[in-house]
């Protein structure tokens, strides 16, 4: 059976908005925003275990995708925990976090995770993008999109599509998207 739809089980909006934006045009994305418990533990095993809740919940293929910031001074920290740290302090939170270092570079990582259903391994999609932190530019409209800087540009002083061209959503979307086409092409052969 080929894979003509998905769904992308996410609670938050700008997600959902970006995810369409770039692969809107490949698969016909389908939204469930279950809320999914989200443990503790490296980047790979919040992906993958969150996965494979929402396979089990939904009893069938599902995308799920985890980000993290990773501040480079704080050896990756907030990383996973990136959303309770932007809820708890804020922008100017996370700037002070930095204020006692030089280094204020930060790493963004978009980890998708799909599985073909229940049982069913999930399998990794991973982009990052380097930047670094600094004080608010643009609009407030996405998390933590205006103190994260790009070649001299906040995501969120960016075009929408030059975010997605640039972003580590949309690096790993490029990797599912390469993915999707070698599995609409063995599901060719074994039919
Ligand atoms: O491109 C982005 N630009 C700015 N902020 C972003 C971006 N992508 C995620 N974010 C925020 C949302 C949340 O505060 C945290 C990730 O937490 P994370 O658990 O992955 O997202 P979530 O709970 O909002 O949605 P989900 O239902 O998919 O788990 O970083
Ligand atoms: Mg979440």
């Amino acid at each position: 059976m080929p894979l003509d739809r998905i769904t992308f089980v996410t609670g938050n909006a700008g997600k959902l908005a970006e995810v369409q934006a770039i692969l809107g045009e490949y698969i016909k994305i389908d939204n469930n925003g279950l809320d999914l418990e989200e443990i503790q533990g490296t980047i790979e095993e919040v992906s993958s275990a969150k996965c494979k809740k929402a396979a089990e919940a939904l009893q069938g293929p599902v995308l799920t995708e985890d980000t993290c910031l990773c501040f480079n001074a704080l050896n990756g920290l907030p990383g996973p925990y990136i959303k309770w740290f932007m809820q708890g302090i804020g922008h100017s939170g996370l700037n002070k976090l930095l204020a006692g270092f030089e280094d204020k570079s930060a790493e963004a990582v978009c980890t998708f995770a799909f599985s073909e259903g229940p049982g069913c391994e999930p399998l990794i999609f991973q982009g990052r993008t380097q930047g670094k932190i600094v004080c608010p530019r643009g609009p407030a409209k996405f998390g933590w999109d205006p103190i994260f800087e790009y070649e001299g540009e906040t995501y969120a002083e960016m075009p929408k599509e030059k975010k997605n061209s640039v972003s580590h959503r949309g690096k790993a979307l490029q990797k599912f998207k390469e993915f999707l086409e070698t599995y609409e092409k063995s599901e060719e052969t074994s039919a």
